[in-house]
């Protein structure tokens, strides 16, 4: 049985499930990637989506992507935000993560969702809008030391108009004080799985990475 699913375009046939004993609608299965600015979402995001199958959507890259889209209606807050290290709100980024899924067909085995949910606006969002469509695997927690963080986002070298000294203080304040109590409501739920990335290589980060979805049966 294929339950249909209310959405506005041909999505329900995304929202799969195995038929076995019972089985209602196929959720789409997600990971949630968390962890300073410069901790490595990005970089371990593109190995596992390349290993493992899972589709990357990175909030800040479908963010940037929509402050330089021609007639975009948000591109001047999108900057705002970005530059003061503050958070969207969610409307706008929930809505551009839902058509990455959408958009992304029926072949991802998951979607790894790299820098949401970063404060307690973000979350309400997500599951008032995606909270029935979703099931929530794991919270894939890339701690590191805050010196190594500002480092790496300093020499990242991509043209990023928030990796300035003022930019990334302002964005680890607002790790600290939003986006970490996402990580703790995470951790008292049982979801999340840490790893301690601080020195390690991206290679010896992926090693534990894969280990993780291994465990988790992904
Ligand atoms: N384990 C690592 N060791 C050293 N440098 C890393 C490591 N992981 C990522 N980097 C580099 O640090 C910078 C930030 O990584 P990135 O994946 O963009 O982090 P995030 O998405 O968490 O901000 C990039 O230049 C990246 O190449
Ligand atoms: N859920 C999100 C994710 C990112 N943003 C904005 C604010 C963030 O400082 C910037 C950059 O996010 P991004 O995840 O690309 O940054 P890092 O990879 O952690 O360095 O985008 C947001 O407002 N809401
Ligand atoms: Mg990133």
């Amino acid at each position: 049985i294929i339950v249909s699913v209310d959405t506005p375009d041909n999505s329900s046939r995304l929202l799969r499930r195995a038929m076995s004993s019972g089985d209602a609608v196929r959720l789409y299965d997600v990971v949630f990637v968390l962890g300073p600015p410069g901790s490595g979402k990005g970089t371990q995001c593109a190995r596992i989506q390349e290993n493992l199958g899972f589709v990357h959507l990175s909030a800040g890259d479908l963010l940037r992507a929509e402050r330089q889209r021609a007639g975009s209606e948000f591109g001047e807050l999108i900057e705002t935000h970005i530059k003061n290290g503050s958070i969207v709100p969610v409307e706008i980024t929930c809505k551009l993560l839902e058509n990455a899924m959408i958009a992304s067909g029926t072949a991802a085995k998951g979607f790894l969702i790299d820098g949401f949910p970063r404060n307690q606006n973000n979350l309400d969002g997500w599951v008032r809008e995606m909270g029935a469509k979703t099931k929530v695997h794991f919270v894939l927690y890339l701690s590191a030391e805050l010196e190594i963080c500002v480092d790496r986002c300093l020499n990242r070298g991509q043209g990023r108009t928030d990796d300035n000294v003022e930019s990334i203080q302002k964005r680890i304040t607002t790790y600290n004080n939003q986006t970490f109590p996402i990580i703790q409501h995470y951790e008292q739920l049982g979801l999340v799985r840490e790893i301690k990335c601080g020195t390690k290589t991206p290679d010896q980060v992926y090693a534990e990475v894969a280990q993780v979805f291994g465990n988790a049966g992904l």
